[in-house]
């Protein structure tokens, strides 16, 4: 059985994208049988992992949707062990039409639960809100990771993501548990990010990962190429940041 996480923050821009691509590629690249789900409708993960969006046939919106299977989805990507399931823009429209659908917070759920079986880690790349889409993903996750950017407003908006997850999980999924809170971008030589991150540690007692993921113009240079930083420079410390914060998520998960 597959271990679910949902990377999630409403707040946009602070390395959802960035982190779910590249723990899924490391997962792989360690042995692990990994899944990424884009239900962003930007698509970053998507043409991050090396996809061309246009040619999809099935995306995570026809899942939604559509009633799509997840298996039908599913597109290995060239990288090791990693597949993905896709998403495409009209991925925009379906935070609406999921309102008239039946059990409308399990659809990803559902349709994750057959591919269960045939992978170790399944990885949700979530979008900016806190809308159905989000919700779907914690609902169909085991834990949540947290992308938490080191600048002055990091702490905004935690709380009403805090209590999200806390809604999640008294109506649909009792399980759901914080997998972690993981500060990227970080530049030790401002002032300014000790400061946030006393904060954030004190908001999260040991909930924080100790892997920090630092700024590096490698990270945001690696997505025009189509290409996890692992595949694009391995030995930057971005990449390597990454591997390590793969190495603490499996420890754990042991
Ligand atoms: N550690 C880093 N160093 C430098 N640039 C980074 C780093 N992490 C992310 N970025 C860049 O910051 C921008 C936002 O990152 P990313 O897309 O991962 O955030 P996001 O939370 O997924 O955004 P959205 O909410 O829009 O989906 C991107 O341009 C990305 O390349």
């Amino acid at each position: 059985m597959s271990k679910v996480i949902a990377v999630a923050n409403q707040k946009g821009g602070v390395g959802k994208t960035t982190s779910a691509v590249n723990i899924a590629a490391w997962l792989g690249a360690k042995g692990k049988r990994t899944l990424l789900v884009d239900i962003d409708p930007q698509g970053n993960s998507t043409s991050g992992v090396g996809l061309d969006r246009r040619s999809l046939k099935t995306t995570t919106y026809d899942i939604l949707i559509n009633g799509a299977k997840g298996a039908d989805a599913v597109v290995k990507t060239a990288f090791e062990k990693l597949s993905i399931l896709p998403s495409s823009a009209d991925l925009a429209a379906a935070e609406i039409e999921l309102a008239d659908i039946p059990a409308r917070e399990a659809v990803l759920k559902n349709a994750l639960a057959p591919l269960r079986a045939e992978y170790d880690f399944i990885l949700i790349d979530c979008p900016p809100s806190l809308g159905l889409i989000t919700t779907n993903a914690l609902n169909a996750a085991d834990s949540v990771l947290i992308p938490v950017q080191c600048e002055y407003y990091a702490l905004e908006g935690l709380s009403q993501l805090m209590n999200s997850v806390q809604a999640v999980k008294r109506r649909y999924n009792e399980r759901l548990e914080l997998e972690g809170v993981l500060l990227t971008m970080y530049d030790g030589r401002l002032n300014l990010t000790q400061q946030v991150v006393t904060e954030i540690k004190k908001y999260f007692p040991r909930k924080v990962f100790s892997t920090v993921i630092p700024r590096t113009v490698r990270l945001s240079e690696a997505p025009s190429f189509g290409q996890p930083i692992l595949y694009y420079d391995r030995s930057n410390k971005g990449s390597q940041a990454y591997g390590a914060l793969v190495d603490e998520i499996l420890k754990k998960n042991r």
